[in-house]
């Protein structure tokens, strides 16, 4: 199922902050909405529902205490949130909807990645992941300057982690690291630097975007483009340079320009593969005027497929 196959965009809340350090993430969804969200995916042609935010997950039962979730700041509320986020997602899919997951922080990707990579593989897709980032997102527990879940999902999302979250999916790695992609990335713990390598996920650090330019670094990501690949984009706004999207937790300076995140997103939509979209970590309260929230929904209209070219079953 490519984006023109779906019956519009099924958009889902994970209103948590359980995995920052820095906290006001969990009123991201809410503000994202009061800031047009909606309005600006209709008016780019989607049909959307909106299937609201999840509720706070109640207290789950671990049935064995498993060493490495030690140094996992939270970890019982991290998984409930993704356990809950991953039925979700699954359910949205099962409509027949291209799922919007907005957080939240960046650790909700693990549920929502991991609920598309079992529809892929139960659809005979290939799955393709693309993560706009200003870090890499790549700590095991063991690595982990912080402890905070926000720092690993990708390493989840290829294996490495707590088996409860690293295979959420059903099966070993939620996702073949040469089939992901880290653009945008500037900022990469040592210990994750060395997974990065031995994982061979492909990385593109602003450094190499600036020496390729955005087109050919999307161009080299995205790679074939065969009616069996499934896209999906976890996009984190500390992506973008904190001039232009103060609303985030983790902001590092030196990020893509308002025409580079421009490119970016314009060259993943007329790739068309995209078919399902996390946008995470806005926090309302470092964006007081509104403008990274805005400037997150012109990305996503932008990033979204033209409908006229295939025509999307309604
Ligand atoms: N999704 C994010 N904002 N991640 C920030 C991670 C920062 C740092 N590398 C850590 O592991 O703590
Ligand atoms: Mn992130």
């Amino acid at each position: 199922m490519n984006a023109c196959d779906f019956r519009g965009i099924g958009l889902l809340g994970a209103p948590t902050g359980v995995g920052a350090g820095v906290k006001g993430t969990r009123h991201g969804p809410q503000a994202l909405r009061a800031n047009g969200l909606l309005e600006g995916l209709r008016g780019a042609g989607w049909p959307v529902t909106d299937w609201g935010d999840l509720p706070k997950p109640g207290k789950i039962s671990l049935s064995e205490d498993e060493p490495s979730t030690f140094a996992v700041k939270d970890w019982q509320q991290v998984l409930g949130w993704n356990l809950a986020v991953f039925n979700a997602v699954s359910q949205v899919l099962q409509h027949g909807q291209m799922p919007l997951l907005i957080g939240g922080d960046h650790s909700v990707a693990v549920g929502s990645v991991s609920a598309v990579a079992a529809h892929c593989r139960a659809t005979g897709k290939r799955l393709k992941l693309v993560w706009l980032d200003a870090h890499a997102d790549f700590n095991m527990p063991h690595t982990s300057p912080s402890g905070n879940a926000h720092g690993m999902p990708l390493a989840c999302l290829c294996g490495l982690g707590p088996p409860a979250l690293a295979q959420m999916a059903g099966f070993p790695q939620a996702v073949a690291p040469a089939d992901v992609s880290l653009i945008g990335v500037r900022s990469i713990d040592a210990g994750e630097q060395r997974l990065l390598q031995q994982a061979g996920v492909h990385v593109f650090s602003m450094a190499q975007i600036r020496q390729l330019g955005m087109h050919e670094t999307l161009r080299l990501a995205l790679g074939d483009h065969g009616p069996d690949v499934h896209l999906h984009v976890s996009f984190d706004l500390d992506f973008l340079d904190p001039v232009l999207a103060p609303g985030v937790g983790t902001p590092v300076a030196g990020g893509p320009t308002q025409e580079e995140a421009f490119q970016c997103v314009r060259h993943m939509a007329a790739f068309g593969q995209a078919g399902s979209i996390d946008l995470v970590e806005y926090n309302p309260a470092k964006d007081p005027g509104g403008m990274t929230a805005r400037l997150a929904v012109e990305l996503l209209q932008s990033l979204l497929p033209a409908l006229s070219a295939g025509g999307i079953r309604v």
